[in-house]
Formats: structure tokens, sequence, C-alpha cells
């Protein structure tokens, strides 16, 4: 039997593996636990020769200058060559002329670094050539450059000098401009690295509550890339610092105006060499001291506030992708369990009135938690879907929709269209009585809970929750007293001081629910929202989210692959496959009649491709045969789209009328599905002489264990694999093995056939 091959919980096979099933969050700590253990063998056995001589070289080539520069130092004379008057006002004059250069990096390079990772404007490349050429070129050089375009004689200088009084060669703004020229660079490259590989679902979550794009840089990526924003910032500081070449090019070396700290230790090497070293040595000083506070940081990616280093790229954002990733810490967090129950009395079914003066399109009158029921005010979701993904969705008010399909189905794409965040697949989108495709995600009205929440890191449970009502306008005190009622709706108020590093993953989920309901959307968008959760919290937050999607009176999506997920929450499920529809049904005729094998299987179904033959039987891949009782139904015509209120409310698709068409078109012959259960699949040592017609050899290919059964995959030259539930004891009475030799039965009654 599988789970009793496997061994017991300390096989350090099974560790990895057992950790990816409780998700990605809890995976890392197994990999963490083993990195060190990895990294020390490499660094004893595995640093080959031919590579560590050089290496040692480099570093003593490296260190050999500066430690004759220690040796050297005439550390009696030190105080007083520092204490000079000319080295004192070379030293303020440098901090004077590094701090404006910083300002000046600061306030042009952040603008140019974001326009760069983010901008779609043409000639990227070039203008990143232009940002880094100053760090290549010979500072002289840049001088000169730098005194043909701002000296007296250059393309900008005597528009300077005329119009504003400014002459910048030979004054200490020319030593500013000197230094940002030659400093700047190192704000932008640094940045613009840390931009490139922040997390874009932060700021597409942000726009979907309702943020515009400068609210969003504001509050969201510049607090996001701040530590890169920093390292930046002081590597460019240190530069500037230490800005030589260009500088007497440009701005000449006159003492008290241009004369720097590095000018001053070219002057001293001529008269005084103990001087020049004991000034070398504080420059060098602080360019160490600078280098050790950042400690390579602006070679990493984005140290968020949550602590974790984030290489991830936006779906549609041409970097890098990385898997979802929690935002809470599953395992160290104590479950908030008495929460969800307790707190849903009647008032939990009251909304609480944010509605601020901003409103934006998803204002409005509205409770958002209004009792559910027919000839309540709510909005209704028609969207017609080109590109990518083909359909048109029609619900109306308070239908919650599960979209689920395989791998790469544009379940994603699809959400992302609806927000207007993708050009893959485009969308009109009529919500309620608004057209608001042509709107930019901010002003749609539509929340988006990506798959593992995205909560803003660096605010706290509550500022996140109050981060939509505060970008619609409403005041902060009034935003955080409505935040902290949907943290309390959803079980969660308890933690409204806590940042997102600091939250289990369900308890994450749930912020990230408050923080979406709470800007009342009128399309509610959720990506997966449990996936991440272990059994027990799964269970949890779907009993929350069931009981706040029953109140929403806006059309509710969730993307899922989980089939309890799919049936127990949704009112209708989509399938999807190759961005078609393959299917839109209620969740009980999705499970009694899926349409595809990929629903059947998910469904957890034996589910046959097969051919009905003129004799009414059903011809499968193999030799075998299948016989179902029941004969296949009349074409349907494409009639298990639901009708409400005399409407018909349902998806279309151009791919689902030609199937329909298709089928039409065989008649009674043509491709099906033929869909059993499997605890309808009967298992025996020996072939069976009763009444099933439906019988075939095999072997066991896998056993696993499911709840208190087994689940035994059989494989048989004659038909596709089947899978079928036994009992533990049944399993032992038939001597069931991986391997074994069995006989497989299915009653024809057993078997539904599907026209595809
Ligand atoms: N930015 C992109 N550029 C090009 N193709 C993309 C991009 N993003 C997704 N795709 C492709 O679009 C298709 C649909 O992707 P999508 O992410 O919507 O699928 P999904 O159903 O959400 O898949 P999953 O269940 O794996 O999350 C896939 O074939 C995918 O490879």
């Amino acid at each position: 039997m599988k789970r009793s091959a496997r061994g017991g919980d300390s096989d350090p096979e099974r560790l990895p593996r057992a950790a990816a099933d409780r998700g990605p969050e809890r995976a890392r700590p197994v990999h963490e636990g083993r990195r060190p253990v990895r990294g020390r063998r490499v660094a004893r056995a595995g640093t080959p020769l031919a590579l560590a001589l050089p290496a040692a070289l480099a570093v003593a080539f490296l260190l050999l200058p500066l430690a004759g520069m220690v040796a050297r130092t005439s550390w009696s004379d030190l105080g007083t060559h520092l204490g000079s008057a000319p080295v004192r006002e070379a030293l303020w004059l440098s901090l004077t002329v590094s701090f404006w250069s910083l300002g000046i990096a600061v306030v042009l390079g952040v603008p140019l670094a974001w326009v760069l990772a983010r901008g779609a404007v043409p000639g990227k490349t070039l203008v990143r050539s232009l940002v880094l050429l100053p760090m290549v070129l010979p500072p002289t050089v840049g001088g000169v450059a730098l005194l043909l375009g701002f000296g007296r004689k250059g393309l900008l200088g005597g528009v300077l000098e005329d119009w504003f009084g400014v002459t910048l060669p030979f004054s200490t703004a020319g030593a500013v401009v000197a230094a940002t020229f030659v400093a700047m660079p190192f704000l932008v490259i640094s940045l613009e690295g840390t931009l490139a590989g922040l997390d874009r679902r932060y700021e597409e979550t942000a726009a979907s509550l309702g943020a515009g794009p400068w609210r969003v840089f504001r509050t969201v990526t510049l607090p996001l890339v701040a530590p890169g924003l920093l390292a930046g910032a002081a590597l460019t500081w240190a530069r500037a610092l230490g800005e030589f070449g260009a500088t007497i090019t440009f701005a000449g070396n006159l003492p008290g105006v241009t004369q720097t700290l590095p000018l001053q230790v070219y002057l001293l090497l001529q008269a005084d060499p103990a001087a020049a070293t004991s000034v070398s040595l504080l420059l060098l000083g602080i360019a160490m001291a600078v280098l050790i506070a950042l400690r390579g940081r602006w070679a990493g990616g984005t140290r968020t506030p949550g602590g974790d280093t984030r290489r991830e790229a936006a779906h549609d954002g041409g970097g890098p992708t990385a898997p979802g990733r929690p935002s809470g810490r599953p395992d160290d967090a104590p479950l908030d369990a008495p929460g969800v129950d307790a707190e849903e009395g009647p008032d939990a079914q009251a909304g609480p009135d944010g509605g601020g003066p901003g409103g934006g399109v998803a204002g409005g009158g509205r409770g958002s938690a209004e009792a559910p029921g027919a000839g309540r005010a709510g909005w209704s979701l028609r969207a017609e879907l080109t590109g990518f993904n083909e359909l048109t969705l029609d619900a109306p008010p308070g239908t919650t929709i599960a979209v689920v399909g395989p791998n790469g189905a544009g379940k994603t794409t699809l959400l992302r269209a609806l927000l207007g965040l993708t050009d893959r697949s485009r969308a009109t989108l009529r919500l309620g009585e608004a057209e608001v495709g042509d709107l930019p995600a901010h002003r749609r009205g539509v929340a988006w809970v990506p798959q593992d929440g995205a909560l803003f890191p660096h605010l706290t449970a509550v500022r996140n929750t109050a981060y939509g009502l505060r970008a619609r306008g409403v005041g902060a005190a009034e935003a955080h007293r409505v935040a902290r009622e949907w943290l309390e709706r959803l079980g969660v108020g308890h933690l409204a001081r806590r940042r997102p590093g600091q939250l289990s993953g369900g308890q994450a989920q749930r912020v990230a629910l408050a923080r979406a309901l709470a800007v009342r959307p009128r399309l509610l968008l959720l990506d997966e929202p449990l996936a991440a959760l272990d059994q027990t919290t799964r269970a949890q937050v779907r009993h929350a989210l069931r009981r706040h999607l029953a109140a929403f009176d806006g059309v509710c999506l969730i993307v899922t692959h989980d089939p309890v997920e799919a049936v127990s929450l949704a009112d209708r499920v989509l399938v999807l496959e190759r961005g078609r529809v393959v299917q839109y049904a209620t969740p009980a005729e999705v499970t009694r009649h899926p349409r595809s094998p990929w629903v059947a299987r998910m469904l957890g179904r034996n589910a046959w491709r097969c051919t009905v033959t003129a004799d009414g039987g059903l011809a499968l891949p193999g030799p075998g045969r299948l016989v179902a009782a029941d004969p296949l139904p009349a074409p349907s015509g494409g009639t298990d789209l639901p009708v409400t209120g005399g409407e018909a409310t349902g998806v279309t698709s151009a791919a689902g009328a030609a199937e329909e068409a298709g089928a039409e078109a065989v008649g009674e012959t043509g491709a099906a599905l033929a869909i059993f259960g499997p605890e309808a699949v009967s298992l025996h040592r020996e072939r069976p002489s009763g009444s099933p017609r439906n019988v075939w050899p095999g072997r066991v290919r896998e056993i696993t264990a499911v709840g208190s059964r087994l689940r035994v995959v059989l494989g048989s030259a004659q038909v596709p694999d089947l899978v079928a539930e036994i009992t533990p004891a049944a399993a032992v009475e038939l001597g069931l093995a991986e391997g074994s030799a069995a006989w497989a039965s299915v009653k024809a009654t057993e078997v539904t056939v599907v026209r595809l």
C-alpha cells in the first residue's frame, strides 16, 4: 500500500513533498533548513582550485592598496591633518555638494527609474544606455561633455546665463552638476532593478481598490522599494562625495568654491603626502561605512518589510514569473478559531456605511452586506471577452461563479481582463447599468483578491483594510472605523494591528477579503482564495467566505482548482479550456453531467472519451467496450444554460456553439464522455460471473488513502485507467497491493454518457 510503503514522517524523501503539499509558505522552512548544510559542503569540497586561486588573487589585488594606505598613515598626525582649516572647508564643501547632488538625483532619478522599469515608452534601451554612460565614461570626458552642454559656450550654458544669470562652470553649482552627472546612474540603476523585481500584484490590487496611479506609487510602490531606493541613494551620495574628474574639468579647483575633498587630496599629494594619505583615509572610511551599512543590498531584490526577497513579476509585466506566495505564516500564528461563527450575529449582516465622498464607480447607497434575496438592489454582470478568452458572461446580482479549468485554461487572464490589466483579452464590461470596460482599473469598481491576498506588507491589517476607503476619499478615522468593523465581521478584528508577516495564511486571507469587501465593489474577483491554506484553515475560511458571499450583491467570480470549493461556494460553475467555455451550469448539473474529462476528474470521477456507435454502444480508444444502460440523450442544443427571470443567464462562446453544432450533426453517434464514480467500480480477485456487463482485467497501479477509504488505480490493456474506491478491509480481503492482478466491473446502470 502506498501509504505504508512511503515510510514514516522522518523519511527525508517525503519532506519536500509534504512541505509543498502544505503550500509554498510552509515549504520554505524545509529548504531553509537544508540550505546551510548544502552550502557548507559546497564551500568545503566543491570549490575547484582553478577558481579559488585567481579569486584569492583578486581579493589580494583589491586589498593591498587599502592595506598600504592604512600601513602608511601617520596616525599621530591624523588629527592635525584632518583638523586643518582647508581640509575642514573642503569637507564641508564635499558634504554640501554631495547632498545637493543626492537631492537632485532623487528628484530626477526616481521618476526616470520608474519609467524605465514600468513605462511603456519607446527607446527604453537607448535611455538605459544613456543612464549608464557616465558610469563607464572617463570622468574627465564627462567634464568636457558638461562644458559643451552647460558651459558658457555650451548648448544650454548661454541660455542659462542670458535668461537666468546662472553660470555653472567654476561655481559650487557646477560642482553639484558634475557630481550629479556621475552619481545619478547609481540611483537609477539600483531603483530600476528593485522596481523590476517588485511583485506587481501589490500595485494592481491597490488599483482594484480604487487607488489612482499616483496614490499607488506613493502609498504602495515607494514604501515597498524603499530598501532599494535607500541603497541607491547611499551609493549615489558616496559616489558624489568622491567625485573628482568631472568636477575638476567642469568646475575647476577653487578653494572654498569647488575644491572638494578629493581635489584636496590631489593638491596635498604634491605638497604634503602624509596629509594626503590622512584625507584619503577619511574618504576611504566614509565609503567603507556606506558599503558595510548597505551589506550588498543594491545587488539583491526588494526586501519587503515582511522579510521576503522578491523576484516576482506580474502576470503580464514582462518580467520573470514566480509562484504565488501567501502573505502570512500559516504555522506560527494562532488561528482565530472562535471568530467566524461567534461574531456572525444579525448585525453582522448590515454593511458598514463606509462610502466616502470620493465614491468612485463603486460608490452609491447600497449596504454591501444586505441580506441576499430577490428584488434587492445589486449589480449584474455582463461581459464580452475577445482575445485569448472568447466568451460572453451574463449573471444577475448576487451570483457566485466558480471558474474552473486546467492549467493555462485562461482563468487568471479572464480575471485580469475584467480588471483591465491585460491586453491578452479585452472585455466590454457592464456592471449594473454602468459601462465600465473603458475605465482604468481603479475606476471600475472591480475588487480583486489575488491568490495569496497580496496584503501590503508595510501596512497593518486595519490599514490594509482601510486602504480602499482612503483611496476613495474617506477620512482616516472613519475609514479605520469601517475597516475594523469588516475585520470583526470576518473574525480577525483582534489582529487589526498586526502586519501581514505576523498573520497566518488563513488570517491573511480573511483580511484580504475584508479589504476587498470594504470598498463595496460591484464585481468581486477571487483568485484561488483558499489555495495556500491547510485543510482545517481552508474549511474555516470557506465558511466565512460563504457567509459573506451570500450577503454580497454584486457578482463574484472565484477561480479554483478545488471541487469542494466550486460546489460549495458557487451558484454556477464556469468551465474553461483554452480560453473558451466548455460548460456553464449549476454545480449539481456539472457534477451530474460534466462535459469535459478534466472536470470529471476534478470531481474525482472516471471520465472516458468514447465514440457512440450506430448500435448505441460505446467504443473506447482501446479494444474494450463499455455498455451504458441509459441511451445517449438527444443533443441538447446548448440548453444547459440556466434561465433566470425570463432572461437567458449564462455564458456562450464560439467554441461551445461549434461543439454543439458538431454534436447535432452526428446525430446519435459521435464523441461522448462516459462517466462513472469510483464508488461504482467493484474489484474482484477472479472474473465475476454475475450481471455486470462491463468487466475488464487489470493490474493495480497505485493505492492511496483518501479519508477512511482507499483509492485504487487499475491499469488495463482493454480500457483506460480506472479509479475504484474501496474500504481498507476489502483491500485486505482481496489481497490487493501495487502490481497485483484484479478484475474490475461497473454496472451499466452506473454509467452516465454525456455528449461532447
Ligand atoms: N503574460 C503572458 N504572455 C503570454 N502568454 C501568457 C501570459 N500570461 C499567461 N499566458 C498564457 O495564457 C494562457 C492562459 O494563462 P492563465 O494564467 O490565464 O491560465 P490559468 O487558467 O489561470 O492557469 P493556472 O491554473 O495555471 O493558473 C496560458 O497558456 C499561459 O501560458
